[in-house]
């Protein structure tokens, strides 16, 4: 649905050029959620403004539903736009102007009539869940519900593909976590190609089937959620997955663990589990079958999409053959496990 191919963009800085965006390769496939995330300053913003030419790239190719964006003038740019929505961080709505109307602008702008509108505006209120709220003004909604108006007039031209910039970045846990379960269902009910940029792994977690991790313009890991979130291979995600996952040791434990005594004469292991793994009772198993004591000192175990994945930091003591072949034993069962430092 989208194929990014070669997109660098320069911005004149005051201390020169600015590169923010180089050599981009990227595509997107018709019906996914497609996640870019990125720390402040990598390119995000650039990188979803070029999707719709609100940005024109330096250089490359920006082709959606396989038209070339770059090569049409500027009839046929406006043209195409109406395929594209968008919807932003602050919501951008026009204060003057009801729910309704908000909705409808962008079809007024293309000169629908008063009841073409009405009968287009009215199931989309409905369907971003402001059907009661359709003649009360920006001022009088909440943040969750201005998003909510948002998202109605990014659909009101029927797009194949919406853009979200940072869409949940002003709003607070829970209705983050609603304004997500929208975009979701928007997703699954009009078969919708949506990509988001964020600077919260959370988002890409609970909304994204597939991510790109972008730093200094440049893609530098993508795949499928569940891979990226239990497989990261960049330092990056990695940090930036312990974020919200919890791999994170408690400064208290790190402290206790500093100790000589509790770590002494044993092995400190994190270990990795997914799928199967997580629903098997590993730990006492290896405890029995190789005489080895584990005290689990930190861990969680999550899910993304149903599929379970998770991790322990275990203390383990044990004879050091009995230990090595404990390891091996975990992961022939595809648990991952790394020796863990404390710092
Ligand atoms: N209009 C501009 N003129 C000059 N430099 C710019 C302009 N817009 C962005 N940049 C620079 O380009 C780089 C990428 O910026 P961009 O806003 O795309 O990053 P971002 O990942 O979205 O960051 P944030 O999360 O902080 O919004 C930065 O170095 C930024 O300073």
């Amino acid at each position: 649905m989208i194929q990014l191919q070669g997109i660098t963009k320069f911005y004149a800085g005051s201390a020169g050029r600015v590169e923010a965006l180089s050599g981009i390769d990227l595509k997107i496939d018709p019906g996914e959620i497609f996640g870019i995330i990125g720390r402040s300053g990598a390119g995000k913003s650039t990188l979803i403004r070029c999707i719709n030419l609100l940005e024109r790239p330096s250089e490359g190719h920006v082709l959606v539903a396989g038209r070339d964006l770059t090569v049409l003038d500027a009839a046929a740019l406006r043209a195409a736009r109406h395929e594209i929505g968008m919807i932003f961080q602050h919501f951008n709505l026009l204060s003057s102007r009801t729910v309704f109307d908000n909705v409808a602008l962008p079809l007024e702008l293309i000169g629908m009539t008063r009841s073409a509108i009405e009968e287009r505006v009215t199931p989309l209120l409905d369907l971003v869940g402001l059907g009661d709220h359709r003649g009360r003004y920006p001022a009088q909604l909440s943040g969750g519900q201005k998003q909510r108006v948002g998202i109605a007039r990014a659909l009101a031209s029927q797009p194949k593909v919406l853009l979200c910039d940072e869409a949940t970045s002003a709003l607070d846990p829970e209705t983050t976590r609603s304004i997500l379960a929208l975009l979701r269902d928007i997703n699954r009910r009009l078969g919708l190609t949506v990509v988001v940029i964020t600077h919260e792994m959370q988002v890409i977690k609970d909304l994204c089937d597939r991510v790109a991790v972008l730093d200094g313009g440049r893609i530098i890991e993508q795949g499928d959620v569940f891979s990226v979130f239990t497989q990261p291979q960049m330092a990056l995600t990695q940090t930036l997955i312990r974020d919200v996952i919890g791999h994170e040791t408690p400064p208290g434990l790190l402290e206790r663990l500093s100790q000589p005594h509790l770590a002494d004469g044993a092995a400190l292991r994190r270990l990795f589990f997914s799928g199967q793994s997580t629903d098997a009772p590993l730990i006492s198993e290896l405890s029995r079958r190789f005489s080895v004591d584990i005290n689990i000192l930190h861990g969680q175990i999550d899910e993304i999409r149903g599929r379970p994945f998770g991790s322990l930091l275990v203390l383990a003591k044990g004879e050091a053959a009995q230990l090595e072949a404990a390891w091996a034993w975990l992961a022939e069962r595809d648990v991952r496990v790394e020796v863990a430092h404390v710092q």
